[in-house]
């Protein structure tokens, strides 16, 4: 059973809370998208009304990646959206940091330095392990309880993740909460359930389609994007050169045949695109998959008109649709319609799903709204979606005694 900030008695109490605000940097390292911040306003404002003391703790991007920047610009716009000063400190768990979280007053907020500066936060652990590093030994004294509000990050095991759960009364915050209510309870969902999968993470996808037709959860697996072309491939269909080597240079040639064993097993309840788009003469055209190959140089972009209508029969009858990563590629005009019209067909299923932040800023962008739940995590909504533990929730389930909340 997690605890949950109803269990927590929070005036004058030190809390760190974990949360998930990873997001698209600008050019002068700066965040460029406050969506993620935004999604954490309520569980923090909550926190500091209630005379919490609160330390944020967070990473952005991965070692040597792009976005691997400073949490200085989170903590500007974190002042703006919470309407209150928010101090900054460029240290995680050093004595800088324990100082500045000492020095907190009832209703202070300070955001603490990007987690990952220190390697051993970008390792996974066993939670007794993660307890034992620095991270977690340097903050541990300074903090009264944990917070996890970071859902997207909950498949990862690392020291902020599950090292202090381990040591600390922890709590769920109020994104993780509802994550978990809809995420959770994916198998009492309405039959037919639907699963869609797209985009470009075709190892992930199709680990996920393996797992949940194998437990029965999945009715009907629709596939789009990269996804779709791996599985085309997978069935015979010649895609062209240009498809081909796509895939190859992105490191997925062996999941066609995962995808091959995949049909060969489940091969009744996976549907593929009947046509795709191409990009001939700067213009859309499509072509029936009995028409492929398509001309030298010309690349499957997005699924056509007759897979959409045979997708949108699918999602007639459905009770439940699950959908993961876009059609095409959605940033070109020319091949958003895909991703844009069966999202839309998605949104008059009774309960419909959007896993991953991407494609939800992506649906924001084309104009597509009406889902029944979107996911504010990526990887992790997909393994919650195959009813595969998380690591960060089972610390939570496993964290120490907590004090009885005052009433
Ligand atoms: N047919 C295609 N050919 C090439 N790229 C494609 C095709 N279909 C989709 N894509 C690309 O896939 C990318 C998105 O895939 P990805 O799996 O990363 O989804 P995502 O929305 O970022 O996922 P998440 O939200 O889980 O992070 C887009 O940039 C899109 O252009
Ligand atoms: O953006 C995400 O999916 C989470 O913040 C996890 O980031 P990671 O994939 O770099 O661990």
């Amino acid at each position: 059973m997690i605890a949950t900030l109803d269990d927590l008695d929070v005036e004058g109490t030190t809390v760190g809370v974990r949360v998930d605000v990873n997001s698209p940097i600008d050019d002068d390292d700066t965040l460029a998208d406050d969506a993620r911040l935004r999604a954490h306003v309520d569980t923090l404002a909550e926190l500091l009304e209630r005379g919490g003391r609160v330390a944020v703790l967070a990473h952005q991007g991965r070692p040597g990646g792009d976005e691997f920047v400073s949490l200085e610009s989170h903590a500007e716009r974190l002042s703006e959206l919470l309407g209150q000063p928010v101090d900054y400190v460029d240290a995680t768990f050093t004595d800088a940091a324990r100082e500045a979280v000492r020095d907190l007053e009832d209703g202070d907020c300070v955001v603490l330095e990007n987690t990952r500066f220190y390697s051993e936060e970008y390792m996974e652990f066993e939670p007794e392990r993660a307890a034992r590093t620095h991270l977690v030994e340097g903050l541990e004294p300074v903090l009264d309880v944990y917070v996890n509000d970071a859902f997207a990050a909950a498949h990862r095991s690392q020291p902020s993740l599950v090292g202090l759960p381990t040591v600390l009364p922890s709590y769920a915050g109020r994104v993780m909460e509802s994550e978990l209510d809809v995420l959770g309870s994916i198998e009492e969902t309405g039959e037919p359930r639907v699963y869609v999968l797209g985009g470009a993470k075709v190892s992930d996808s199709i680990d996920v389609a393996w797992s949940v037709l194998e437990k029965g959860l999945a009715d009907h697996v629709l596939t789009a994007g990269v996804v779709g072309n791996v599985f085309l491939i997978a069935d015979g269909v010649d895609l062209g050169d240009a498809s081909s080597d796509f895939i190859y240079d992105q490191g997925y040639w062996d999941e066609i045949d995962r995808a091959a064993d995949l049909l060969d097993a489940y091969g009744d309840r996976i549907a593929l695109p009947r046509d795709v788009a191409v990009d001939r003469d700067g213009g859309r055209h499509e072509l029936g998959v009995n028409a492929l190959p398509p001309g030298d140089g010309e690349s499957a972009m997005d699924i056509g008109g007759s897979t959409l209508e045979y997708y949108r029969r699918i999602l007639a009858d459905a009770e439940t649709v699950i959908l993961n990563g876009p059609a095409g590629v959605f940033e070109d005009d020319r091949f958003e319609t895909g991703t844009r019209r069966l999202y839309d067909a998605a949104t008059d299923v009774p309960t419909s799903i959007v896993g991953g932040g991407d494609t939800a800023s992506a649906l924001r962008q084309l104009g597509v709204e009406g889902f029944s739940h979107v996911s504010t995590g990526g990887g992790a909504a997909l393994r919650m979606l195959t009813a595969e533990p998380l690591p960060a929730v089972t610390a939570l389930e496993n964290a120490p005694e907590r004090p009885a909340a005052d009433d």
